[in-house]
């Protein structure tokens, strides 16, 4: 089991400390952990946010547990030495298209959550968002037009072939769970979403046993805090699945409890090649203070252990430690509660 421990900036390596702190008591059988460096940090040390030989250790991996990259002193410069560039590229080097970011409520921890708790309960969605197309990756600049104004641009564009090897993730979910599938698209107004809209009515012919509908994203907003029971599965885009997955993770309390595995087509000898992370960024107001609610990263390592290493026990066992540690009141900052990033850990480990 080799796995890149990429941590990254601000509070991604407090995070991810907690995180790998959990896979070694659980005894994983050929456990090696490997690191690397990886935006502000790669940048001040080696000039660049993705340097070659953090791309390898990512490459020669199982698996990579991803912490945060972001870093206000990097804003300034040119975009492609910017931080979140590493993420950017390592997404898409890696060719991990399919990003998965479940939100859900736990039974008893409705109180976590600021919806009331009779929404707050039917709360339990899996948000499937395409992560290596639409206008993250397309052209962009800025230009002075005619007028001598300045003018900023971003293509947004979807090939067919990206919009259906994501909608056949969501579709396989939805079939496996037993789930709704719901496509949020913007389609009453871009073309590349009525494209997206197509093809996954296409695909959705491959899957007579699952149900589809289709969502504006506004609307979808709306409804995930006013009748979250609503959705299963969301399918989307990657700048929808951007936003709707910071809005989940509100409403489900913090953005500091939301996981997300990003996966492609590559297998390995243990299961599916894939990289971890919290939804969250690095923090910077509260890095190097100790404060960062370490869950979101630990519940990465639990969909790594399950996706990628096909150990499905020990993911659920990690999920079921996070679930106590939170029932019994150990709480950080983010959830109105003065427990810090390392009794947060060692609380969980307590309870696995
Ligand atoms: N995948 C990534 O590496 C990733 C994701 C999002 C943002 N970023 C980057 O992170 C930097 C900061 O971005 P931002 O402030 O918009 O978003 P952010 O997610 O870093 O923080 C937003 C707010 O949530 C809080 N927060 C986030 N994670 C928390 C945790 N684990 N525990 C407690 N509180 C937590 C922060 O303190 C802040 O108030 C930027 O440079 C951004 O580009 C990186
Ligand atoms: C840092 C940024 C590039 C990234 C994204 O927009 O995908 C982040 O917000 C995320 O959600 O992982
Ligand atoms: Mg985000």
């Amino acid at each position: 089991m080799k796995i890149a421990v990429l941590p990254g900036d601000g509070i991604g390596p407090e995070v991810t400390a907690e995180a790998v702190a959990v896979l070694e008591s659980l005894a994983l059988p050929g456990l090696t952990l490997f690191s690397g460096d990886v935006g502000g940090a790669a940048y001040h040390r080696h000039g660049v946010p993705l340097p070659d030989e953090t791309l390898e250790v990512a490459r020669v991996a199982d698996a990579i547990l991803f912490g945060a990259v972001g870093d206000p002193a990097c804003d300034a410069l040119e975009r492609h030495l910017r931080p979140e560039q590493a993420i950017l590229g390592l997404r898409k080097h890696l060719g991990l298209f399919a990003n998965l970011r479940p939100a859900r409520v736990f039974a008893g921890l409705e109180h976590l959550s600021p919806l009331r708790t009779d929404i707050a309960g039917g709360l339990d969605l899996l948000i499937v968002r395409e992560l290596t197309g639409d206008v993250y990756f397309g052209a962009k600049g800025q230009r002075v037009t005619d007028d001598g104004e300045r003018e900023g641009w971003d293509a947004m564009s979807y090939a067919e072939h990206e919009v259906r090897r994501i909608a056949h993730v969501a579709f396989r979910a939805a079939a496996v769970s037993g789930q709704p599938l719901t496509s949020v698209d913007k389609a009453n107004v871009l073309e590349t979403s009525q494209l997206w809209r197509d093809v996954v009515i296409e695909v959705a012919a491959e899957y007579p046993g699952v149900t589809l509908d289709h969502m504006y994203v506004d609307n979808a907003a709306m409804q995930v805090v006013s009748h979250p029971d609503r959705f299963g599965v969301v399918l989307t885009g990657n700048l929808f699945g951007d936003i709707l997955s910071d809005l989940a993770s509100a409403a489900v309390g913090s953005i500091g409890l939301l996981p997300s595995a990003s996966l492609g087509e590559r297998q390995t000898a243990h299961g599916t090649y894939g990289l971890y992370e919290p939804i969250h960024g690095s923090a910077p107001d509260i890095a190097g203070q100790g404060k960062a609610n370490p869950m979101a990263t630990i519940l990465s390592a639990a969909m790594m252990l399950r996706h990628s290493f096909g150990r499905e026990d020990d993911a659920v066992r990690i999920e079921a430690a996070v679930a106590r540690t939170l029932a019994d009141g150990i709480l950080g900052g983010d959830l109105g509660g003065s427990h810090g990033t390392a009794a947060i850990g060692a609380a969980v480990r307590e309870r696995l």
